[in-house]
């Protein structure tokens, strides 16, 4: 299966920008844009990187091998051309930020049927998808998994759903360190925790602290 891999380089994760500095930021994207190329490959799938600006050349050894395609213009617009111009074709369309995505989970997500299949993200996005019809285009931003059904209901298109943890948890706040560090196996975990990140309880609720 082809799988477009977005992934925003000039200024990754800006909503981390209160616990991360720019380059920590960078740095840590990169970390789960690795994971994501690894777990898509190990699901057998063939991942494109969907950048807006060139990887350098020795940026990531974890991009050895990954096609790469540059594409400067908003998400929206870059993914719709991607997506499958004529009947038969597919692709998938799996965000950088999955730092929870695991092989078994992206295997759930390429078998699941329909027109269309998407893992919802928490807080009403759109975390993955996979695209089977041509007439399918997305909108992304604000609730994007209500307006995926709702750009499908309207082109009579058959939606299947994906529940799961690992695809639903993309990390756009502090907050979500702690899921990465509960459950992440990879780099993007051992990214965080090399950075000092731990997870505490406070009056029985999960947050995370960084240690100085
Ligand atoms: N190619 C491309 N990828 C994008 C763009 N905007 C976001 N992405 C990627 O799409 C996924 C979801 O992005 P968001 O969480 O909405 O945005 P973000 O840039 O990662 O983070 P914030 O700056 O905190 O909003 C991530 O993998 C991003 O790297 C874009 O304009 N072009
Ligand atoms: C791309 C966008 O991501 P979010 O801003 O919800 O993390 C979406 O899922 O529509």
């Amino acid at each position: 299966m082809q799988v477009v891999v977005p992934y925003a380089a000039r200024d990754p994760k800006s909503r981390l920008a209160d616990v991360l500095d720019a380059d920590e930021r960078r740095a840590f994207a990169r970390a789960m844009r690795a994971d994501v190329v690894d777990a898509v490959r190990a699901a057998g799938g063939t991942p494109t990187l969907l950048t807006t600006a060139p990887p350098e050349s020795s940026e990531d050894p974890a991009l050895d091998g990954v096609a790469v395609a540059v594409d400067d213009r908003p998400l929206t617009d870059a993914v719709d051309d991607a997506l499958p111009e004529g009947p038969g074709e597919t692709v998938a369309v799996v965000m950088a930020d999955l730092a929870l995505a695991t092989p078994e989970s992206l295997t759930r997500l390429f078998e699941t049927t329909g027109d269309v299949a998407i893992a919802p993200g928490r807080g009403g996005g759109t975390n993955a998808l996979v695209v089977r019809h041509p007439d399918f285009r997305v909108d992304y931003h604000g609730a994007s998994y209500r307006d995926h059904r709702r750009i499908a209901a309207d082109a009579s298109l058959s939606v299947g759903v994906v529940d799961s943890m690992r695809l639903a948890t993309d990390v756009d706040e502090p907050v979500d360190f702690a899921e990465v560090l509960l459950h992440g196996e990879r780099r993007a975990r051992d990214w965080l925790a090399d950075a000092g990140f731990e997870v505490v309880v406070r009056e029985g609720r999960v947050g995370v602290r960084r240690s100085e």
